[in-house]
């Protein structure tokens, strides 16, 4: 993580642009967690978040699905500290023996170049998952098309470097309540 004093943190969000409320965030949520009952309020999913930036969007959610689930969690980083992704860095992969035979549905904060999700989504059916949905909080508009399109949007995001709503700028900010964008990215 880097090092970074309090005052520096602190002028990163005093410097950045609003880009959703917490309102507006909420509002979002909301629809989804309506959406995903809707098609998955009758089975009983396996729910595997990405973490560490799912873990706003996973404790909001979950409370909101009020149908019987189950839960695991991957944890893979391709950004650490940059603001542009890189090679993948695994702590835990998708678990063969929770995955196969289930309905699974992979939670993640951002979908933006969209290699994280498509290459757990790839493990994941895999490992003989009967399906597999995919839901980003956010996703972010990008000026080309990606691997992988997203089942579940809770917001459209501009093609800058955004956090909050467990986004972070190398570490800090996950903790934000409304979504910023970096100033000058
Ligand atoms: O669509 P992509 O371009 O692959 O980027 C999306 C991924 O990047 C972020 O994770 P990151 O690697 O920053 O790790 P983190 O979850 O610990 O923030 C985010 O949480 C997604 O998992
Ligand atoms: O714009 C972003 N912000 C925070 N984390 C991210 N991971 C991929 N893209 C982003």
């Amino acid at each position: 993580m880097t090092t970074r004093n309090r005052e520096e943190t602190q002028s990163i969000l005093d410097t950045a642009d609003l880009l959703f409320s917490e309102a507006q965030c909420e509002e979002a949520l909301a629809r989804m967690a309506a959406e995903i009952t809707r098609d998955l309020g009758h089975s009983y999913p396996l729910v595997l978040p990405v973490m560490g930036g799912a873990v706003v969007f996973t404790g909001k959610l979950l409370p909101l699905l009020r149908f019987p689930l189950d839960f695991d969690y991957v944890h893979v980083s391709r950004y650490g500290d940059k603001l542009e992704g890189g090679n993948f860095s695994w702590t835990r992969a998708p678990q063969d023996k929770n995955i196969a035979g289930r309905d699974v549905l992979i939670l993640d904060d951002i979908l933006d170049e969209g290699q994280t999700m498509r290459v757990i989504k790839e493990q994941v059916m895999a490992m003989g998952a009967k399906s597999c949905k995919t839901a980003v909080f956010a996703n972010k508009l990008l000026d080309h098309e990606k691997p992988i399109t997203a089942d579940y949007v809770g917001l459209d995001v501009p093609n800058r470097y955004v956090f909050g709503y467990g986004m972070d700028v190398s570490g800090a900010w996950r903790n934000l309540s409304a979504i910023y964008a970096l100033k000058g990215h």
